[in-house]
């Protein structure tokens, strides 16, 4: 990782899904420094889920430059940005994405089977994925006794903290978090917002965090409106 880069750097992007006439995300320029913390709101449908997407690489812009700490994400194929999200990025999706038959447990490993750099940044840091693992767990209040059970049979809040967990396993650089406290209660969706933001302060990791909670938005230096950040419309064609 490139440290004096920032966390995010999006130069001129313009992103449209199929088949659409006009772009729904246009932007200038936007920019996140290493280590920090964003809140980013915006009304429901105007593109933050599709912003987080190209940021994580999940998706490609057909037009501009997505860089994350120094390293050109567009121009990289598919299963290329894949592995960089894998390596370096912490992704807690809307729908969250966990793989319904494997338990709790082996939901939060999976970033470790398939990125042997963030299991070596644990063993660096003197731990284990396993031991890191269940630290989370107990961080997110999720009991021993749920973490052998499928995540299709947990709650949908018990799933969002797996899926917290699995996110911030190996320290990202970045972690990324699109309504990540929807589904939890009010007493809940605090303690959770603490234990994220005291996880990347640990880790050094920047935060871009998606709510429609202004109450949560308070706890961020920074706060940005989607709307702010986008160009006037044009056509997609153009
Ligand atoms: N897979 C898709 N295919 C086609 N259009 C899509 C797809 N996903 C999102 N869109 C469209 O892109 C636009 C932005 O959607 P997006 O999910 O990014 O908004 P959002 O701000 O995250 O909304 P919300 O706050 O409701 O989650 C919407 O017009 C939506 O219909």
């Amino acid at each position: 990782m490139t440290n004096a880069a920032p966390a995010i750097d999006l130069r001129q992007v313009s992103f449209h899904w199929p088949g659409a006439r006009e772009w729904h995300l246009d932007i200038d320029h936007f920019e996140q420094a290493a280590g920090e913390g964003v809140f980013l709101n915006g009304p429901s449908g105007s593109g933050k889920s599709t912003l987080l997407a190209l940021v994580g690489g999940v998706l490609a812009p057909q037009r501009g430059q997505v860089a994350v700490h120094g390293h050109a994400l567009t121009g990289l194929r598919a299963g290329a940005r894949d592995r960089f999200r894998a390596d370096h990025i912490g992704f807690i999706f809307q729908m969250f994405n966990l793989i319904p038959y494997l338990c709790a447990l082996d939901n939060i490993l999976l970033p470790c089977r398939f990125s042997p750099a963030r299991a070596k940044r644990l063993q660096e840091a003197g731990t284990t994925p396993a031991a890191e693992a269940r630290r989370l767990a107990a961080r997110l209040d999720l009991e021993t006794g749920l973490l052998k059970r499928p995540a299709a049979e947990l709650s949908v809040g018990q799933q969002q903290r797996v899926a917290a967990a699995r996110a911030l396993i190996g320290r990202p650089a970045l972690v990324i978090a699109d309504e990540p406290t929807s589904a939890l209660d009010a007493g809940r969706q605090q303690a959770f917002l603490d234990l994220l933001l005291a996880e990347c302060e640990a880790a050094g990791a920047a935060l871009l965090f998606v709510s429609h909670d202004a109450r949560l938005s308070r706890r961020f230096s920074r706060r940005v409106a989607l709307e702010d950040l986008k160009r006037q419309p044009t056509e997609a064609s153009a």
